[in-house]
């Protein structure tokens, strides 16, 4: 079977769970071979785990200035990976960087780019969805190896442990002068919650939070079930909450398990970033706002009566009370 790279997510220490998702999803196509890059040693560091979940070969880019550019690192690794390998595909997580990556590599290697999967079949078709998700489509490229950025959470993540063995790629130096270096990193204030793409449930809020106080009933629910805290456009740009909590065309993309959207009305844009949630459940006091219509459960009321109601069912149920 021909080997399917996965470019692995990490920081440094930890695998994150989009690349778990990634080897799954490869496991349909050939054999997972995942590609870190990094500095000297993490590979090592993270090889167990990414045998765990099936890659057979971990191939390691490694070199001290690895972190300090943005995506060409990772391209470069890829460009030296697929000559090593001859892959059938090459799948990436589609996160801001995750699509510069592939849409670069795909350039370098005059490779057909499909972005956007949610779904990936044995014979090379994906299932996108475009024009901020107005459309489903199915997609095969006709042209070169498929460079494939698939939806964070789009599939369930599966352990398969396997044996995996370590290649080395010797990355060529990175040309400075043409990338930016990066001079200084500071990790965002994140809390506890899990990250808002790799979370398994997310309570989003939008205007109808009416304003940066209201986002404590969202913040106690997704607490309440362990999950991550997202925002509407129109949230974030009244100022209640931050930028990077954004779900949409122009915000971040979900697919969790458990999606609940309080006060948001379901504009077009909203929906793109978080349609494919495995289910929606929406709170919203206007019966006809247009979310309700892809709501799975959709709950017509006031999101400070019914929020709050669910936060209790829910801390009773884990108390067992
Ligand atoms: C190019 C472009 C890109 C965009 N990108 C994004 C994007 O990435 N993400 C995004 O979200 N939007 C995006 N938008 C904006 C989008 O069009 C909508 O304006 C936005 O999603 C609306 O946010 P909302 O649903 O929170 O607000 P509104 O549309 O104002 O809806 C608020 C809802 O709250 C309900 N409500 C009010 N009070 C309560 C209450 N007490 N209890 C229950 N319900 C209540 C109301 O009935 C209403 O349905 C984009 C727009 C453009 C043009």
């Amino acid at each position: 079977m021909p080997d399917v790279l996965v470019l692995v997510d990490q920081d440094g220490e930890r695998v994150h769970k989009s690349t778990y998702e990634l080897l799954t999803a490869a496991r349909r196509l050939g054999e997972p071979a995942a590609v870190v890059v990094g500095t000297p040693g993490t590979a090592a560091r993270l090889e167990a785990s990414l045998a765990r979940h099936g890659a057979r070969s971990v191939y390691a880019a490694e070199s001290a200035e690895a972190d300090e550019f943005l995506a060409t690192p990772a391209v470069d690794a890829l460009e030296l990976a697929v000559g090593e390998a001859s892959p059938a595909a090459v799948l990436v997580s589609a996160t801001t960087d995750g699509k510069e990556v592939a849409g670069r590599l795909a350039a370098r290697l005059d490779a057909g780019l499909l972005i956007d999967a949610v779904d990936v079949d044995s014979s090379g078709v994906v299932t996108q969805v475009v024009f901020g998700g107005s459309y489903t489509v199915r997609s095969q490229v006709t042209h070169g190896m498929p460079v494939i950025t698939v939806r964070p959470g789009s599939f369930e993540a599966e352990e398969c442990p396997v044996r995996a063995e370590e290649k080395k790629l010797t990355p060529p130096p990175v040309a400075a002068a043409a990338c930016a270096r990066i001079t200084a990193r500071r990790r965002a204030i994140a809390g506890d919650r899990p990250e808002l793409t790799e979370a398994t449930v997310v309570v989003s809020g939008g205007r109808g939070v009416g304003g940066a106080e209201g986002f404590r009933v969202v913040e106690e629910l997704a607490d309440a079930l362990g999950g991550a805290v997202g925002a509407s456009r129109a949230a974030v740009d009244a100022g209640y909450y931050p930028h990077r909590f954004q779900v949409g065309q122009t915000g971040k993309s979900v697919s969790p398990q458990l999606y609940i959207a309080l006060g948001i009305s379901g504009a077009i844009q909203h929906l793109a970033g978080m349609q494919t949630s495995k289910t929606i459940v929406a709170v919203n006091k206007d019966p006809e706002a247009p979310i309700l219509d892809l709501a799975d459960y959709g709950v017509v009321g006031d999101l400070f009566a019914v929020a709050p109601e669910v936060t209790r069912g829910v801390a009773a149920r884990r108390t067992g009370g």
